[in-house]
């Protein structure tokens, strides 16, 4: 794998082949049991196979989580500080192969280059971050009667297993693991069985960087080999991101063990413009909210509600700029839309569309399969960034996650009925709001049902904030210093200093 990292510079969409076992535990990466049941991993870019992955049986599960359990056993018994020095390295080792890194997660996710390169530089910074508080983890000291006292540790939980989506590898991969490991845990990854290529990078580089073999493991699979992971009984939490349905199975799964759960969920976020907005900003604003990595994120902003007054100008500004998106190679500089992920998705997302149009909505552009003259791209899952307009909040396309470039504009008059229509739904993810008044954008914050509100902008994630879901888009927290309590437990220590009462008079 180090080799094929090394050869990235030169690489370009439709080459690479990647042959290395793609599972990790115990320190190295390890050939797949049997060798059968492969599924081809293909490139979004050109539709063509990229590699085999082998999903992972129960032997395979049970060889992870022991190896786990075993680095576990050494990473939680460091001082934070030992942990964090190792973690700082895995960092630098990260930022200096960023490029080559994103140049293999375009390969493999099909986003722009550009939005790759940012993604690998959110990662290395989330292991500085958690690097950065691993030396702070403290308890409380708690003064009793007579001297006696009682203290609190933070103690790591075990063995963690993470669940990844498709849309942010590697990104995803870290944070997770960054606040785990900070914590004193080790951790088994399943990255989608439609990006299994970068996760085993990571575990490479913490290998690289110092930590014990086993600390950071990745088993390959699908659903399968993830109940497997759930049902284990020598998991101690399970982190999830992927759909509400899968999100409801996990915890299900995890319920029968008690296995603690962080489930980062889907999401059909409001973002509200009001007409005092800055209309530049506004327009931006939801273009980020809609067209970053194909519009496959989970906090877009899809559901754009504009006040009424503004809507002509801010529909002839989007729809302008929309138009002008470069659609195409993901591996070149000037694209701004790669690839979506897989020929299925594409289609799903293009019948969104097509149902919009029976329901009522009116295209105002894109919408369509987009073929790249390049002969090579032909294969490619790409579509053209599309506009709704005419959308009503009962339509399909305002209702359900459509993970595509798919923007829905709806007009409003008043923030107390924008405020109502924005919170009708079970999702509860991230909401936007653009105005220049700062007393209605607090308010507005104040009143929308979701783990994030965007003042002005959209789509901002540093890593020391926190980020998560309200209602069906999830709970539990990633990012920031509150991600602590999701991968530690807290222990209580009572210390008598007296004698015990003779309360049983015998
Ligand atoms: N809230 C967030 O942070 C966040 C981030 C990215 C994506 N997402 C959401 O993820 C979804 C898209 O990702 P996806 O299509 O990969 O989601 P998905 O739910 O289909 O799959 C997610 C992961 O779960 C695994 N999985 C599937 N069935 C399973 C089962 N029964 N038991 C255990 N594991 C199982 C998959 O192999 C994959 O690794 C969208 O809904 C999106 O909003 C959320
Ligand atoms: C980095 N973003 C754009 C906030 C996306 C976070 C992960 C969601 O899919």
């Amino acid at each position: 794998m180090a080799q094929l990292l090394e050869s990235m510079p030169s690489a370009s969409t439709g080459q690479v082949v990647v042959t290395d076992h793609l599972n990790f535990w115990g320190g190295c990466r390890v050939k797949p049991k049997d060798g059968i049941n492969a599924e081809p991993v293909h490139e979004p870019a050109t539709g063509r196979k990229l590699c085999d992955m082998f999903p992972c049986g129960k032997e395979e599960v049970d060889q992870a989580i022991q190896s786990a359990h075993a680095a576990y056993l050494k990473w939680s018994k460091m001082a934070g500080m030992e942990r964090a020095r190792v973690m700082l390295e895995a960092a630098r080792i990260i930022r200096e192969r960023r490029d080559n890194i994103a140049k293999l997660e375009v390969i493999n996710n099909g986003k722009s280059i550009t939005e790759a390169r940012v993604d690998i530089d959110v990662s290395w910074q989330t292991l500085e971050y958690y690097a950065g508080i691993a030396g702070t983890l403290a308890g409380q000291h708690i003064q009793l009667p007579g001297g006696s006292f009682a203290y609190t540790r933070r103690e790591a939980l075990g063995v963690c297993v993470s669940i990844g989506a498709w849309n942010y590898p590697f990104q995803i991969a870290c944070w997770k693991s960054a606040p785990a490991l900070a914590c004193g845990n080790a951790m088994v990854f399943k990255p989608s069985p439609f990006t299994a290529v970068t996760a085993v990078i990571l575990a490479e580089i913490y290998k690289e960087a110092g930590v014990p073999d086993g600390l950071f493991n990745v088993v390959q699979g699908g659903a399968e080999t993830g109940t497997l992971l759930c049902n284990h009984p020598g998991v101690a939490k399970v982190s999830f991101t992927g759909s509400v349905p899968t999100g409801k199975k996990i915890m299900e799964m995890s319920a029968k063990t008690v296995k603690q759960v962080t489930l980062e969920l889907g999401g059909k976020s409001p973002l509200i413009i009001f007409k005092d907005c800055e209309l530049e900003n506004a327009v931006r604003g939801a273009l980020m909210a809609n067209f970053l990595t194909q519009g496959e994120v989970c906090c877009n902003g899809t559901r754009v509600y504009v006040q009424r007054e503004i809507m002509p100008v801010f529909l002839e500004e989007v729809v302008k700029r929309t138009k002008a998106i470069s659609v195409g190679d993901p591996l070149l500089e000037n694209t701004r839309m790669g690839a979506l992920i897989t020929r299925q998705h594409l289609d799903k997302v293009l019948g969104f569309v097509s149902q919009a149009k029976t329901e009522g909505a009116k295209v105002l552009c894109g919408g369509e399969a987009f073929i790249p003259i390049e002969p090579k791209l032909k294969g490619g899952y790409y579509m053209s960034p599309c506009v709704l307009d005419n959308c009503t909040d009962d339509m399909t396309c305002v209702k359900e996650e459509i993970f595509g470039p798919v923007m829905s504009v709806m007009p409003f008059d008043t923030e107390e009925e924008v405020l109502k229509r924005a919170n009708n739904t079970t999702f509860g993810l991230a909401s936007g709001v653009f105005t220049r008044d700062i007393s209605r954008a607090h308010r507005v914050a104040e009143n929308l049902q979701a783990g994030t509100c965007f003042i002005n902008n959209y789509n901002i994630s540093p890593v020391e904030v926190p980020f998560g879901g309200y209602k069906q888009s999830g709970f539990g927290r990633e990012n920031g210093q509150v991600t602590i309590e999701y991968y530690s437990q807290l222990k209580t220590v009572v210390v008598e200093m007296g004698d015990v009462d003779d309360y049983f008079n015998c």
